[in-house]
């Protein structure tokens, strides 16, 4: 059994970055949504990207954007990867040619398999908590019971994780991996080095005790 992969959620410094990488993150979030207090510009996040080195995923998150913003980013950020949080079906998140995952946020009527399905083409589902109005970020849990156990695509946790319960929710879960952003933080959009080494570590423990 491999180890749960980590992402590390809405970077906005290449220390910060760099730092997350060091602890060991499998893959580091750069928001391309301007109404978050962790949004980037594309100079700053191509410098961030170059500096994670090509072993490490940099994965460009984005919010029901325009195709032509999305195409302007991948021009400039070397991205591994697209992150989806809005409301774009397959078919849109298809269309850049790249490995993508896609958000669902866990509203409470939600059928998650049947949500799971209708993106058979993403790399990955990460299933996020659910808010009426903010579309992500919101330090929120929600009930892992209704993560699937036997999903179609790899699932990513996220949604109010922090270093005292992300070893509990993998347990819990058996997810693939986990993202977390404000549980990890000093403030918005500004990442507490300590709380990022006690997420992965906490994170690498969870794995040893659930073989
Ligand atoms: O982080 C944001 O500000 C954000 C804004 C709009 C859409 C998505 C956003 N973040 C997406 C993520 O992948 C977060 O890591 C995920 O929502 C979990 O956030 P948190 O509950 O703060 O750990």
């Amino acid at each position: 059994m491999t180890a749960a992969r980590v992402k590390i959620c809405g970077i906005t410094r290449l220390d910060q970055a760099q730092h997350a990488v060091a602890a060991g993150a499998d893959a580091i979030g750069l928001v391309f949504y301007p109404p978050s207090p962790r949004a980037v510009t594309i100079d700053n996040a191509r410098a961030i990207a170059r500096a994670c080195g090509p072993f490490v995923t940099s994965v460009g998150l984005f919010v029901n954007a325009e195709p032509a913003q999305i195409e302007q980013v991948l021009a400039r950020v070397p991205l591994q990867l697209l992150q989806f949080h809005g409301d774009e079906p397959a078919e849109f998140c298809e269309q850049f040619g790249r490995p993508y995952l896609k958000a669902i946020r866990m509203r409470p009527e939600l059928d998650v398999v049947d949500a799971i399905s209708r993106y058979p083409s993403a790399s990955g589902i990460l299933l996020d908590a659910y808010t009426p109005g903010v579309p992500g970020g919101t330090g929120e849990t929600f009930d892992w019971a209704r993560v699937p156990a036997a999903p179609s695509v790899p699932v990513v946790l996220a949604g109010g994780l922090t270093p005292a319960n992300v070893a509990e929710a993998i347990i819990r879960t058996g997810c693939y991996g986990v993202d977390v952003s404000g549980g990890v933080e000093a403030a918005a959009g500004d990442k507490d080095p300590a709380k990022v080494e006690n997420f992965i570590v906490n994170a690498q423990q969870a794995h040893a005790k659930g073989e």
